[in-house]
Formats: structure tokens, sequence, C-alpha cells
């Protein structure tokens, strides 16, 4: 099993480490706190949290990087490298492993942008192979996707419908495309109409597909509840995100995250430590990378 304390004695100093690259790296760019949780998000649902994302192809496997949801998308692998360059040097030899520092980088990400803290668990090993195929067949939920949809992608992952609700309380930071929230600001009408108006301006109906809107058009950069006050206005994003409204028990939950940061921060925190425990390699499988973009 992981444990919090994994590293203290082979790398006393990898999480300090770790948060000042971070925070570093966040003060540079806000954009990048969204970006490196998304990473750990993604690599979580794809045959559990591996590393199994920060591979690049080779002649023989292609990256899960080109998959669908991924491509021209992910981004943050250039701050991963420096992790792990530095947290190498600070241990003196490569012991942290890649799918760890996607959990470290995570959880420092929403603390450099204002959210919760929690205790990572830690000792996942790499996995020497990914998937570019098994990123591409839904287990990476879409933005068209319904609630039941949702529900049931995320119960694949042994998350129940609290954790769907508390994860995509991650909206609260980030950017989306134009051509994910198309459909929803042209054909939903669950949505605000000055709000979709708005957004009209930003993803005509032809044209500038990867032009950026914010996840949660008031604070975008700030780890708070704003995202579900939107919802509640019918101000998401994304169709998925305004279709959890919708549920008797995932609708509760949006209306009380809202009016209740704790609750929010402490819901969210939890779920973040159960998807870090999404089929971990532990032990003796897989290995600890010596460059997180290749298999040793
Ligand atoms: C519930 C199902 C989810 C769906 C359908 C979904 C979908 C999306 C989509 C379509 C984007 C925009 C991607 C792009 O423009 O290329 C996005 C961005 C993002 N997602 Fe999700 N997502 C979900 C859950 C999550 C979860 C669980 C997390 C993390 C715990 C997360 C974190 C983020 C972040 C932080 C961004 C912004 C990234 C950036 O600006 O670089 N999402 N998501
Ligand atoms: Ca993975
Ligand atoms: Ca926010």
């Amino acid at each position: 099993a992981l444990t919090t304390n994994y590293y203290d004695y082979t790398c006393p100093n990898a999480l300090s480490t770790i948060k000042s690259v971070v925070k570093a790296a966040v003060q540079r760019e806000n954009r990048m706190g969204a970006s490196l949780l998304r990473l750990h998000f993604h690599d979580c649902f794809v045959n559990g949290c591996d590393g199994s994302i920060l591979l690049d192809s080779t002649p023989s496997m292609d990256s899960e990087k080109n998959a669908n949801p991924n491509i021209n998308s992910a981004r943050g692998f250039e701050v991963v490298d420096e992790i792990k360059d530095a947290v190498d040097k600070a241990c003196g030899k490569p012991v942290v492993s890649c799918a760890d520092i996607l959990a470290i980088a995570a959880r420092d990400s929403v603390v450099a942008l204002g959210g919760p803290s929690w205790k990572v668990k830690l000792g996942r090993r790499d996995s020497k192979t990914a998937s570019r195929a098994d990123a591409d067949s839904g287990n990476i939920p879409g933005p068209a996707f319904s609630l039941s949809q949702l529900i049931k992608n995320f119960d694949n992952q042994g998350l129940n419908e609290k954790d769907l609700v508390a994860l995509s309380g991650a909206h609260t930071i980030g950017f989306s495309r134009c051509f994910l929230f198309r459909d929803r600001i042209y054909k939903d009408n669950n949505i605000n109409a000055y709000f979709a108006k708005q957004l009209q301006n930003v993803c005509p109906r032809e044209g500038g597909d990867s032009n950026l809107a914010p996840l949660d058009s008031v604070t975008s950069a700030k780890f708070d509840v704003a995202y579900y006050s939107q919802l509640i206005k019918k101000k998401g994003l994304l169709h998925s995100d305004q279709e959890l409204l919708k549920g008797g028990y995932t609708g509760a939950l949006v209306r009380k995250y809202r009016r209740d940061t704790r609750t929010f921060y402490k819901d969210f925190a939890k779920s973040m430590i159960k998807m870090g425990n999404i089929k971990p390699l532990t032990g003796k499988q897989g290995e600890v990378r010596y460059n997180c973009r290749r298999a040793n």
C-alpha cells in the first residue's frame, strides 16, 4: 500500500524540493497549476497512476500524449522534467517515481492557487509502457458526456458520485479550447443566454477551434467554489460540467459546495487521495524511471 512517509529516509527533501519548483512554475504562469493537476488525473484514469502519460513515443509504442483527450491539450511536461531533475539532485539518486511526482505536483498546484492541502500517499512505481489506445477508448471522460455517462465512467475507476462532483471542482482553475464547448454554447438550452452570447465571441461557429475560455469564468486562477456557483447560474463551460446539476444527489452536492468551502476542500482532498490510489504499481512492479519520458 502507498504511505505518506515513503521517501522520509531515502529522500527527506523530496517534498520541499517539488513544492518549490511547482510554486515557481505557477508564479511564472498561473495556468500551469491547472495543467499539472490535470496530468495526474489523465495518468490515473488510464491504467492507474503509473506515470504512463509522461512517456514519449518510441518506434514500438505510441505515446498517450497523442491520444485525443491529450493531444494539443495536456501540458506541463517540461515542468515535470524540471521537477524530476531537481528532486534527483536533492536525493543524490533517482528514487522518486514520476507517478509520485505527478501526485505531489497536483497537490502543490492546488495549494499554490489557494486551495486545500493534504498528505499525498506515495510509493507508486512507474510503468514501462503506455497505451494510446487505452487513453483513447473512453477511460478519460469527454466534455459531451451526460451525467449517467460521467457516473459510469467514474464508477469504472472505483469512484462514486461524490468523488465525481468534488473532483469536477478542479475546473475551478484552467481553460478549455473552443471546439470542446462549441456545441454547448450554440445548442444547449440549460445555459445562461448572456453567458452563451459572450462565449460566442471567443468561439465562433466556424474557426477558432483552439481559442481558450476559462472553465470558471469568475476566478480561473483561484482554487475556490466559484465553479459551483457558476453551475447554479447555468454558466458551466462544458456540457459535462452543467450535467452535474441534473442529478438529485450530484445536484445537492453542487449546491452544498457552493455554500461551504470547507466541505468542498475536505471532500476534494479525500477524493484526490482516492483517485491517487487507482491501481498503483508497488513493490517490485514497474520501475523508478531515470527520465520521466522513457522507460529505463
Ligand atoms: C468529470 C469529467 C471531466 C471532463 C468531462 C473533463 C473535461 C475537460 C476538458 C474538455 C478540458 C479542456 C481540455 C482542452 O481544452 O483541451 C478540461 C480541462 C481541465 N480539467 Fe477536466 N474534465 C473532467 C474531470 C476533471 C478532473 C477529475 C480533474 C482533476 C482532478 C480535471 C482537471 C482539469 C483541469 C485543471 C483543466 C484545465 C487544464 C489547463 O488549463 O491546462 N478535470 N477538462
Ligand atoms: Ca496511467
Ligand atoms: Ca476558481
